[in-house]
């Protein structure tokens, strides 16, 4: 299932890739649906297919979960308007860049040629990381600093972005695999693991614009033993 910006900057892509002369036309049109991955397969930015249950599109559907659940945080922090705004533009940022992720890790580094490599390379200069870092450093000279583990809370925009923050974690668990296999750029594990960083202050910091007390980590008292009286046995 992909969320129709997903499909969309797929299937843009895919007007550039040769799989997608497959495409059927109604009056010009192309259809939303190919058909093409009715038998379980599916295709890469190189025009391989593959099985559907490849690294590669585990990899690739869970970017796209993590997109999903940035928009939907960018959503609750539009609601909750005052001193997270700042946050929704970078959001947004994130998600765009997002699909270029998703366009690197379509493109197989060890067998994509040399121009493809080239349109499909993830943030070689390491500007976009670069960038996550500033951002999470300004929120955090307005935090208080972190004394206990805190539990995703906080209010709507919050919690919303501790999901996404820990959908961006089991992305990145995906992707580093085939960053070692030198599949996926290495700059692509990078970002993923700043933008859990960045997730999780921007959690922090949405609980304290939102004038929400974040809740803690409190040790669970243990169970109390009851006491019983020794049975005697006759
Ligand atoms: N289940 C999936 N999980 C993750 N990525 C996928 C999945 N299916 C396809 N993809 C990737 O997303 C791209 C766009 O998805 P799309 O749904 O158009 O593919 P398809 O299932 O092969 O085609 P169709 O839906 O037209 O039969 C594909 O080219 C492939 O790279």
């Amino acid at each position: 299932m992909f969320s129709n910006a997903f499909r969309s900057t797929v299937q843009l892509r895919a007007s550039v890739c040769s799989f997608s002369t497959t495409r059927l036309h109604l009056a010009g049109r192309p259809k939303i649906y190919t058909k093409t991955g009715d038998k379980g397969t599916s295709a890469l930015f190189t025009g391989e297919r593959r099985p559907k249950d490849d690294v590669v599109f585990d990899a690739l559907g869970t970017n796209d979960e993590l997109s999903s659940s940035i928009g939907l945080a960018r959503e609750f922090c539009l609601d909750q308007g005052d001193g997270v705004q700042g946050i929704v533009g970078q959001l947004e940022q994130i998600q765009c860049l997002l699909q270029d992720v998703g366009s690197n890790i379509a493109t197989p580094r060890d067998s994509a040629t040399a121009p493809r490599l080239a349109r499909t390379e993830f943030d070689a200069d390491g500007q976009h990381v670069e960038d996550l870092e500033t951002w999470i450093d300004a929120m955090d000279q307005e935090l208080p600093p972190l004394t206990s583990f805190i539990l995703p809370s906080g209010g709507k925009a919050a919690a919303a972005l501790h999901v996404a923050r820990s959908v961006s974690r089991r992305t990145e668990r995906m992707v580093v695999p085939l960053a070692q296999e030198q599949r996926v750029d290495r700059s692509v594990a990078i970002y993923l693991n700043r933008l859990s960083d960045y997730l999780f202050t921007c959690g922090r910091y949405a609980a304290m614009k939102a004038g929400r007390q974040e809740v803690v980590y409190k040790k669970p008292r243990a169970p109390r033993v009851k006491k019983t009286s020794p049975v005697i046995e006759e």
